[in-house]
C-alpha cells in the first residue's frame, strides 16, 4: 500500500518518466512535451479503480467532448455493463479532477479507495479499454501517457488502445468483452448489419459533424455542423445547400451518440424542417407498439408487455401529447441520458430520447423472445444510445412503412420552441425540483417565470443549470415562434437580475 502510494503521488506530480510504462500497450504514444502536465491522470486512475471495484472487470475510457468545440476535450467512462459510469461515483471524479496538489490527490484516492473497500493493491490485472474521438487533442499525446500511467500506477492494469470509435461502439465493446464475447470493431459492423440488410437508402445524406461518427460511416463531413448544430439552431449545417432541398438528412454529433433528421426546404434562406430526437422516440415508440399489439393479437403473452416512453423537459410538448394520445406511458426525468437511461429500464421495453438525439430503445430479456423485437434488439445497441445504429433503425421502419420524412414528420407539429443560455458568475445557486421544471431557488424566481408564462398562450417555460457549462440555460415554448422568443427572453432577463 506504501508503495502504492508511493508511485501515485509521483505520478500525481508530474514526473516525466511514469511507472509501469512496460505493461502498456500503446501503439505510438509519444514521450514529447507537447502537452506537459497531468492532465488524464484523474481518468486513468478513476477507471483503473472502477475495475477494481467491479472485480477487475472491463471498464473504457474514451476521450471526446462530443458536440463541444473542436478545441475542448473531455472524458467519459463506460462501467463493465457497458452503460455510463455510476451517478455514485460522480462526487469522487469531481474531487479527483479538482484536487489541488498531489498530496491532496494522493489523500482523495486513499480514503476513497477505503471508504468504497476497493481491494487495492491486488494482483489481478484489470483491463481499461481507451476510445478517442476524431479531435487533434485526442492524438496519443502525453495526456495519453498520463493516462496510461495513472492506471499503471493503481494497479499494473493494463490500457488497450483501441483507436478512433464512437463513443457508443467504445461502450459496446465493454460489455462484449465482459460477457466473453467478441468486442472488435468487425464484429459491432457484423452485428449491425447482419441485422439490418438492405435497409439503408443511398439516397440518404448524412452530417457526421467532421466528428467519429461520419468517420465510421464512410467519412462524410465541425464549426456549423452536428446534431446539436442543427437541432438548436435548426439551420442547414455546413457542406449542404439549398440544392439539397427535399432529400431526407441525417445529422449525427462529434463522437456519434446523437442524431437527428433535417430536411432542407429551400424557402426563406437557408431553412430547415428538423425532425428531432423527439420524433425519433415518435416513430420507435409507434412501430413497437404496433409490433406488440400484432403479438397479442396472435396470442403471444410477449404482446402484452409494459412499455414506455422516457423524456426529458426539453422535449416538445406536442410529442407528450402525440404519445400519450397513442396510449403510451410518459415518463420525466432530469436532463443527462444516465437518467431517462435508468428509467428506462424498468419497463418491459424502454425508449428514451432526449430531444437533441441521444437516446435508445431497452429491452427486459423476456421480451427479447419475440422475434421482430429480437432483431430490432440486435440493431440497437444495448449499452447506450448509438447514432449509427439509431440511423439503421430509422431506415427500416421508414422502408417498412413506406414513409418518407415528411410522413415521419407530420406525426404531430411542432410547438414553436426557443432556448437560450445566461452567462453566470455560479450556475450552482439555482436549483429545480420536479424533473426540473420548477426552480427551487433563489426565492422568487419560479414566480416570476410564472408570471411571465402566464402572458402567453399556451406557454411553458422552465430554467436550470447546465450540467455542462456555466450557463443558465431557458426553455420557451409558446403558441406562436415570436411569443415563445419573447417569453425566452423575458425569462432570461429575469434570471440575469436574480443572480
Ligand atoms: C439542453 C441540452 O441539450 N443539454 C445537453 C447538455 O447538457 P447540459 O446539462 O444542458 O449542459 O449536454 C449533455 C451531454 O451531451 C446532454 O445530455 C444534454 O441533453
Ligand atoms: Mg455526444
Amino acid at each position: 500500500m506504501e508503495q502504492q502510494r508511493a508511485i501515485l503521488l509521483r505520478c500525481a506530480s508530474g514526473f516525466p518518466s511514469l511507472p509501469g510504462e512496460d505493461v502498456v500497450r500503446d501503439g505510438g504514444v509519444q514521450g514529447g512535451g507537447d502537452d506537459a502536465g497531468v492532465d488524464g491522470l484523474p481518468d486513468g486512475v478513476l477507471a483503473a479503480l472502477r475495475s477494481l471495484k467491479m472485480g477487475s472487470a472491463a471498464v473504457g475510457l474514451m476521450i471526446t467532448a462530443s458536440h463541444n468545440a473542436v478545441g475542448d476535450n473531455g472524458v467519459k467512462v463506460a462501467d463493465p455493463s457497458g452503460s455510463m459510469m455510476t451517478q455514485l461515483w460522480e462526487p469522487f471524479a469531481d474531487a479527483l479532477a479538482g484536487a489541488p496538489t498531489a498530496e491532496d490527490f494522493v489523500r482523495v484516492v486513499f480514503e476513497f479507495v477505503d471508504e468504497e473497500k476497493i481491494p487495492f493493491g491486488v494482483a489481478r490485472p484489470s483491463e481499461i479499454l481507451l476510445g478517442r474521438d476524431t479531435r487533434p487533442s485526442g492524438k496519443p499525446s502525453l495526456k495519453l501517457r498520463n493516462r496510461y500511467g495513472g492506471i499503471a500506477a493503481v494497479v499494473g492494469a493494463v490500457a488497450i488502445d483501441m483507436g478512433i470509435l464512437t463513443t457508443p461502439q467504445l461502450h459496446w465493446m465493454v460489455r462484449r468483452r465482459n460477457e466473453g464475447r467478441g468486442a472488435s470493431e468487425d464484429e459491432y459492423f457484423r452485428q449491425l448489419s447482419d441485422s439490418f440488410r438492405n435497409a439503408y437508402d443511398p439516397s440518404v445524406w448524412v452530417d457526421g459533424a467532421n466528428g467519429v461518427g461520419g468517420e465510421k460511416l464512410g467519412r462524410i463531413l465541425n464549426d456549423g455542423v452536428g446534431a446539436d448544430f442543427v437541432q438548436k439552431e435548426k439551420a442547414i449545417p455546413h457542406g449542404f445547400s439549398t440544392s439539397d432541398a427535399g432529400r431526407r438528412c441525417a445529422s449525427l454529433d462529434g463522437d456519434a451518440d446523437r442524431l437527428v433528421y433535417f430536411r432542407i426546404t429551400g424557402e426563406e434562406g437557408r431553412k430547415i424542417d428538423l425532425t428531432d430526437g423527439d420524433k425519433i422516440l415518435s416513430l420507435f415508440s409507434l412501430f413497437i407498439k404496433e409490433q406488440l399489439a400484432k403479438l397479442e393479437e396472435g396470442g403471444e403473452p410477449a404482446g402484452r408487455a409494459r412499455l414506455g416512453a422516457v423524456q426529458t423537459a426539453y422535449a416538445n410538448g406536442a410529442s407528450t401529447e402525440f404519445l400519450r394520445r397513442m396510449g403510451m406511458e410518459v415518463a420525466f426525468t432530469p436532463t443527462g441520458v444516465k437518467h431517462l437511461h435508468e428509467k428506462a429500464s424498468e419497463y418491459d421495453v424502454g425508449i428514451y430520447f432526449e430531444a437533441n438525439g441521444h437516446g435508445t430503445v431497452l429491452f427486459s430479456d423476456n421480451q427479447k423472445a419475440a422475434l421482430r423485437l429480437w432483431e430490432v434488439s440486435q440493431l440497437i445497441n444495448q449499452a447506450v444510445g448509438d447514432a449509427l445504429s439509431g440511423f439503421l433503425l430509422v431506415e427500416a421502419i421508414l422502408r417498412h412503412k413506406g414513409w418518407s420524412i415528411e410522413d415521419w414528420n407530420s406525426l404531430y407539429q411542432d410547438l414553436p420552441s426557443r432556448q437560450l443560455k445566461v452567462k453566470v458568475a455560479d450556475r450552482s445557486v439555482v436549483t429545480t425540483a420536479n424533473a426540473e421544471t420548477q426552480v427551487v431557488n433563489p426565492p422568487g424566481l419560479q414566480e416570476a417565470i410564472d408570471a411571465e408564462t402566464a402572458k402567453y398562450p399556451n406557454g411553458r417555460c422552465f430554467i436550470r443549470p447546465s450540467g455542462t457549462e456555466d450557463v443558465v440555460r431557458v426553455y420557451a415554448e409558446a403558441a406562436t415562434q415570436e411569443a415563445a422568443d419573447g417569453l425566452a427572453r423575458a425569462v432570461a432577463l429575469e434570471v440575469g437580475r436574480s443572480l
